[in-house]
């Protein structure tokens, strides 16, 4: 992985309907995310946050079922324009959540510089909903499916290209609860999806085995994204959208560790901590701890 580190915080909180996750960049930072890394000797450039308008008191403004649709469109072109210019400084984008829709910028800032990015989306939600199947019209329920080029424009269109990955090129980690359109987009496009059911049967350790396996042999970087609800929430309960039976704080230390050996991550982003929904920064400590395994932190 490369020594260079540029952390990029997104204080987004548009993609969904609970408050507080906008404060997720400033709780990572405070559970001491820039010292954590710089003790593992990389050379850390904190960006600082990118600035997300607000709409008006009250004003959900977005289409049908679609909510906030242009503002969160607006930051997302703000963050790949970000991301893309730390790209081309050679540096790792190590992009800070802010809900999951700002996977929607970071991928649209990270895929022009691959032929096959790979994603390990790391989440007990596929999101991979559009306006038709969305069962709330939270975007942040969206950006995988935008990113394959799938849902409105205003969201499959950032940066000006579409779509930035391919299905054969994802790997879903930690599934719980997929919509009922989900499930049918994953059978259609064949995108390959660890459920938890997968993850009890064969463990951790040969999930990772050959999710790193898979991705090796096909594309030339991975992103992780990693949404905290992947996480069970005893271990992480500062997120909006807890789900029940999760991954192990220990499972993804063991998932982080497994990564960092095999060196195919060539950016990450962490996402939906909020500080609001949390117990005394647990979550962004889990965060945190869980970057260390990923950048090689070892025991001994
Ligand atoms: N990034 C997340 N936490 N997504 C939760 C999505 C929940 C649900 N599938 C929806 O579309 O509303
Ligand atoms: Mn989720
Ligand atoms: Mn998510």
């Amino acid at each position: 992985m490369k020594k260079n580190i540029s952390i990029i915080g997104v204080p987004m909180d548009l993609g969904q309907m609970r408050r507080g996750v906008d404060m997720g960049p400033s709780a990572i930072r405070y559970a001491g995310v820039v010292e954590r890394l710089e003790r593992l000797h990389y050379d850390i450039d904190d960006l600082g946050d990118i600035e997300i308008t607000r709409p008006k008191r009250g004003a959900i403004v977005g289409e049908e079922n679609l909510k906030n649709l242009r503002d969160v469109s607006e930051a997302s072109e703000k963050l790949a324009a970000k991301v893309d210019e730390v790209i081309k400084n050679g540096r790792f984008p190590l992009v800070l959540g802010g809900d999951h829709s700002i996977a929607l910028g970071s991928l649209a800032g990270i895929a022009k510089h691959y032929q096959n990015l790979g994603v390990i989306w790391y989440d007990a939600h596929g999101d991979l909903n559009t306006a038709e199947t969305s069962p709330s019209g939270n975007i942040h329920g969206m950006p995988l499916a935008a990113s394959l080029g799938i849902g409105h424009k205003a969201l499959t269109h950032i940066a000006g290209y579409s779509p930035k990955i391919k299905p054969e090129n994802i790997v879903i980690i930690g599934a719980r609860a997929l919509d009922d359109g989900e499930k049918e987009l994953i059978k259609e496009i064949g995108i390959k999806v660890y459920t938890m059911h997968e993850i009890d049967r064969l463990g951790m350790a040969t999930v990772m085995e050959e999710t790193i396996a898979y991705l090796k042999e096909r594309t030339d970087g991975v992103h992780l994204s990693l949404d905290l609800d992947g996480l069970d929430p005893h271990d992480a309960p500062g997120v909006g959208t807890p789900v029940l039976g999760g991954i192990s704080y220990r499972e993804s230390h063991l998932a982080m560790e497994m990564l960092e050996e095999a060196k195919i991550i060539t950016s990450a982003e962490f996402v939906e901590v909020n500080p609001i929904l949390d117990d005394k920064n647990k979550t962004a400590s889990v965060a945190v701890a869980l970057m260390g395994s990923l950048f090689g932190e070892k025991l001994l």
